[in-house]
């Protein structure tokens, strides 16, 4: 059985557990469509998705004090389907840009095997998982650039002046990172159980950030869409001895759904 967000004795803190979740399947994922800060629904699939890693939770204990989402639908409804098979839809939520999946730019509403085909493996390769290298920026002739700027779920931020255009991983860590020190942090180490349902991009940075990942290390991670992951942390919020990503889930299914998101971006055989 799970244990509560920390672990203490007489001393202080032991450890520190934080569940997150990338969504499940969205409906541009199943078209296979680069999608970035355009607001997908999920899928049926998706919809699936949540139920089952709310039942895994529940299964194993899991049980949570506030969780955290982006401002995307495809999150915040993945979230909604594990608060409600955790018998938990009350707890406080709280809903960021910050934890938005990346900006694709111009490559948003492109498919991705069509991306393959026009520009290669490589670029596209490069594109979705390469640290530093945005891809093209969003120009008015996409047919989702006034559909993004102006939705509605942005009226809080970012501010327009800062509204992104494009974002390589680095840059999305440049936002995330701030929400996971000033918000997550603390709540952490007041011993609060926090869950993240964000997004592949969003959580990769996370990720690269608690296991110290180099710029190549993390260019092989491919997050699986709606398989809870929990770190342990120790008292300096690094993971402990095999406390990095320990998924919810047989070992052969999340290799088998990592692999499914790592072909997206590549050629048909
Ligand atoms: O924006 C997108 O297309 C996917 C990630 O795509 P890849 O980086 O895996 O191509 O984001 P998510 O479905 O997690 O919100």
């Amino acid at each position: 059985m799970a244990s509560k967000g920390k672990t203490s004795c007489c001393c202080g803190p032991k450890s520190y557990q934080i569940v997150m979740v990338r969504h499940g399947e969205s409906e541009w994922n199943q078209k296979n469509l680069f999608c970035g800060w355009f607001n997908a629904d999920l899928s049926d699939r998706g919809r699936q998705e949540a139920v089952t890693a709310g039942k895994a939770l529940k299964n194993a204990g899991h049980r949570f004090d506030l969780a955290y989402t982006s401002v995307l639908q495809r999150a915040n409804k993945t979230l909604d389907g594990i608060l409600q098979e955790l018998n938990q839809t009350g707890i406080p939520i709280e809903k960021t840009w910050r934890l938005n999946e990346r900006h694709y730019g111009g490559l948003t509403g492109l498919n991705k095997v069509d991306t393959v085909a026009k520009y290669g493996e490589e670029q596209v390769a490069i594109w979705r998982r390469s640290f530093d290298v945005p891809p093209p920026p969003i120009t008015p002739d996409n047919p989702y650039y006034d559909v993004i700027l102006n939705d509605p779920i942005y009226k809080d931020g970012p501010p327009k002046n800062e509204f992104p255009l494009f974002e390589s991983l680095e840059l999305t860590i440049k936002r995330t990172l701030p929400f996971w020190n000033d918000k997550v942090v603390p709540q952490l180490k007041a011993g609060k159980k926090i869950l993240i349902a964000a997004h592949g991009n969003s959580l990769r940075g996370i990720v690269k950030h608690l296991d110290q990942m180099n710029n190549d290390e993390i260019m092989k991670l491919n997050l699986p869409t709606g398989i809870p992951f929990m770190y342990t942390l120790d008292k300096e919020l690094k993971p402990v001895p095999g406390g990095s990503l320990q998924f919810l889930g047989d070992p052969e299914t999340v290799k088998k759904a990592m692999d499914e998101v790592a072909n997206q971006g590549k050629a048909k055989k």
